[in-house]
Parts: C-alpha cells; structure tokens; sequence
C-alpha cells in the first residue's frame, strides 16, 4: 500500500497525514471545510518542528513534509488510494453515508481504516460495501508521537487486511496490537468511563480539576490527568464516545456527566477552542 488518503483534517487527521507524509507516503487530506485545511498546513507544518525538538534523531522537514500532503475538498481525489484512514467527526450521521460515498470513488483494493473512538467497526463495515477491507486504526494523539496504534478485527475483516495494514503502519514507524471489535475497544472502554467519572468528581466538587490532574500523574505516574487528557481529545469526542458506549451496551454506567455536556454545549471543547477544564494559546 503507497497512496494514502486521509478523511477528516481535525486533531486526528492532522497527525494522521503528518505521520504518514513524514514517513515517505503521497498523502491526499479531505476535509469538508477550506479553512479546516488551511489551519491543518499550519499545525503540520508547526508540529513538524515541534516534535523535532522531543525526538533529535527526527530530521523531517516542514515543508518536505507538506509537499507530499495535497489538500482537497473532493473526496473524489481518493480515486487512487491504496489505504484510507476516516478521521471524520465521531458522530454516526456524518460517517454513515460517507463510508458509501468512499466506497463508490476508491479502487476496489482499497482498505478502509476507522479511526473511531467507539463505534464498532463491524458496524461501519456494513455501510462501506467491502466488510473485509474495512479495519479499526485507532491511532492515539497526537498520532506522530504516539508509538503504537490499537488496530480493530471487525467480524468480516480478513486476514490479508490485518497483515497489510500492520505493514503499513510499521512502514510509517508504529508499532500495533491487534484487538477484536467491540464499543470502545479495550482503550476507550476503560479511558472513557476514567475522564467521565474524573469530571463527576469535579461536577461534585470533590476536588479541583488541577489537583484531581496531579494525583493521576504523581501517584498513578500518568504522563496527563483525566481532564487535561479529556481536553486533548476534545470535550465534544469524549461526549459523543460516551454516548455511543451508553447506546451500544444499554448501560447508564456510561452515561455522560453533566458538567461534560454543559462545557460543549458552551463551545469550550479543550485544546482545540482554546478551553476546556484549563485553558490552551491557540
Ligand atoms: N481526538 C482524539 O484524541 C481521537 C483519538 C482517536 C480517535 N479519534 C476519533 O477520530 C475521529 C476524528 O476525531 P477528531 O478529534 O479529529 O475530530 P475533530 O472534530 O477535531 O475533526 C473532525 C473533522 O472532520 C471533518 N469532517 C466532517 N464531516 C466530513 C466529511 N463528510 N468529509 C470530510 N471531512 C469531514 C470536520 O470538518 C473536522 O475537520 C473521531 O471519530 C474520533 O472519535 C479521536
């Protein structure tokens, strides 16, 4: 696999194209959105610096990386796409209809790889018209830095799907373990119910959100808090996963917080607005 698509230029498919454009592969960048993109070429090419400093041995240059990115508002340009990763907001209505669409414009060789918080991948495959090239990548954020990627067996995907995509996510540098497919997976089942009840505990002032942050990380030895992680992901991501764990397994132990929604519903969605449960310079 060599031409990568990529669906969705927000936090994911940022770190999803840098990652790949960095490691060598012509990446073509879908977003709905002009604006989306020209703010995607600016954190790439920010990031790309950026991440240099954390990891010396990295010589990737800016602008060799932006050059092997294309820009696009068509989804039509992923008619030559050997390995499709969907970054698209996690909400079913918006990924639904666009795995039909992808199906009609991709080579039929083509694999789709979900990058899904917590929708099944089995689920997505019935839409996409080719279940057993259709794969759950769940890659972490921000996806360059990130070593390993949890990779998701959906009930129809196929061996030669699993060992090609593994290849080409070590091709890229990262490392993988493959899981079979349920809501969540076995991350986000866990880290979700963690954020939400870390901010139940803040809704019901049991502590402050910098202290609730800092007994994760000096007595867990966690590198981030629950809340600071919760603005990483993006306040609207943990809600909406929250929400599809809570209708996937009937289960109110999912059900969101009510301080989580208030905070979306006001438009402070974390790192990416600017504010979350602390506050971020964009
Ligand atoms: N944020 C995380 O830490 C994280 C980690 C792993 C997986 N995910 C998953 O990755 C996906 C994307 O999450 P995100 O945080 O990047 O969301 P985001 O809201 O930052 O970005 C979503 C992007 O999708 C674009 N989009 C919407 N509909 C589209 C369409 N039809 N075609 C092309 N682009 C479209 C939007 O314009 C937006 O730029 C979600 O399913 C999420 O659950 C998120």
């Amino acid at each position: 696999m060599k031409n990568i698509g990529v669906v969705g230029a927000g936090t994911m498919g940022i770190g999803v194209s840098h990652l790949f454009a960095a490691g060598g592969f012509p990446v073509v960048l879908v977003d709905v959105d002009e604006a989306t993109l020209e703010r995607a070429a600016r954190l790439i090419e920010r990031n790309v610096r950026l991440y240099r400093m954390l990891d010396p041995a990295s010589n990737a240059q800016p602008a060799e990386v932006l050059s092997r990115i294309e820009l696009t508002t068509d989804l039509k340009r992923l008619a030559d796409a050997d390995f499709v990763v969907e970054n698209v907001t996690e909400d079913w209505a918006v990924k639904g209809p666009l795995y039909v669409e992808m199906d009609r414009i991709c080579p039929e060789h083509c694999v789709f790889g979900v990058n899904t918080s917590a929708i099944p991948i089995t689920k997505v495959a019935g839409h996409a018209g080719r279940a057993d090239r259709v794969i759950g990548t769940h890659f972490m954020n921000p996806a360059p830095i990130k070593p390993l990627v949890e990779v998701i067996r959906g009930y129809h995907t196929s061996d030669a799907t699993i060992a090609g995509t593994r290849d080409v996510i070590s091709r890229a540098g990262k490392d993988s373990v493959v899981v079979n497919d349920s809501p969540g997976f076995v991350t986000n089942r866990v880290a979700m119910m963690t954020v939400n009840e870390a901010i139940c505990l803040l809704d019901e002032g049991v502590s402050t959100a910098a202290d609730i942050d800092r007994l994760f990380v000096e007595c867990f030895g966690h590198k981030m808090g629950p809340l600071a992680t919760a603005d990483l992901i993006g306040l609207d991501t943990v809600l909406y996963s929250l929400e599809v764990l809570q209708d996937h397994f009937r289960d109110q132990k999912f059900r969101p917080s009510q301080l989580l929604c208030k905070l979306v519903y006001a438009g402070h969605h974390g790192v990416k607005t600017g504010r979350g449960f602390f506050t971020y310079n964009i």
